[in-house]
């Protein structure tokens, strides 16, 4: 699914990236660790396309990673970001917003689908009406989740999916999700246990300083 070989990224002197490879099988579920600031979030964003490595090659879902294949590669990709929107209203609008897009309209869920979802990961759907503002950290980050797996993409691209749930939730948002037979799950991790559940380890040392 992803195939990367000696991918490096510099921003001005410093290399965060330094000749990255790795592989990702089909289904594969792989966990991404190191400490910070050794350059996770930034894979992820090279594999988004929104950062551009300096060298290297990188095949996502058969396309070369570049501007001529970038839309294909991520109508292939679910993300959840760090960061999540703030400007939002309601709980339903952070689960929809992928879905307000254009290109996206059709994949809108159902009810039903939703449902589903939020009950796998211990959510009240009567959260949906709710102001954005009023929900926790973790309930918030559930929703995010929720929403990139509603977009039955084959590639999940995941930062830190679970560093805001408490050890019940955590299981269950796990067992979900690793169980995404058809699904391959890139990872951002700190996690213990989702390290050990995980197929594959990417591990990010130190970047060297030039
Ligand atoms: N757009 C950018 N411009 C300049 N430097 C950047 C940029 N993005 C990231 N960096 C630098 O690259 C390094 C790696 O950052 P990155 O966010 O990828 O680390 P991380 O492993 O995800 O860290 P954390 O676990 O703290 O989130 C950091 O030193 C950061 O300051």
């Amino acid at each position: 699914m992803i195939h990367a070989k000696d991918v490096v990224v510099r921003f001005d002197q410093e290399t965060v990236l330094d000749n990255l490879s790795f592989k990702v099988g089909q289904s594969d579920k792989v966990a991404v660790k190191g400490p910070s600031g050794s350059g996770k979030s930034t894979l992820l964003h090279v594999l988004m396309g929104f950062v551009i490595p300096e060298s290297g090659e990188i095949i996502i879902a058969g396309h070369p990673l570049s501007q001529e294949h970038i839309q294909k590669i991520r109508s292939q990709i679910a993300w959840l970001p760090q960061e999540l929107p703030l400007l939002l209203d309601r709980v339903r609008d952070l689960l929809l917003m992928p879905f307000s897009f254009a290109r996206n309209k059709h994949l809108l869920p159902s009810d039903r689908e939703v449902a589903e979802v939020f009950e796998a990961f211990r959510l009240e759907t009567t959260l949906l009406n709710k102001p954005l503002q009023e929900i926790s950290g973790g309930q918030k980050q559930r929703v995010a989740l929720a929403s990139c797996v509603l977009m039955k993409r084959p590639l999940l691209l995941l930062d830190e999916p679970t560093s805001a749930l408490d050890a019940v939730t955590k299981q269950c948002v796990m067992d979900y999700l690793f169980n995404l037979r058809e699904v391959t799950i890139l990872a951002l991790s700190h996690d213990q246990e989702w390290i050990a559940r995980s197929d594959g380890v990417i591990s990010l040392g130190n970047a060297s300083h030039h």
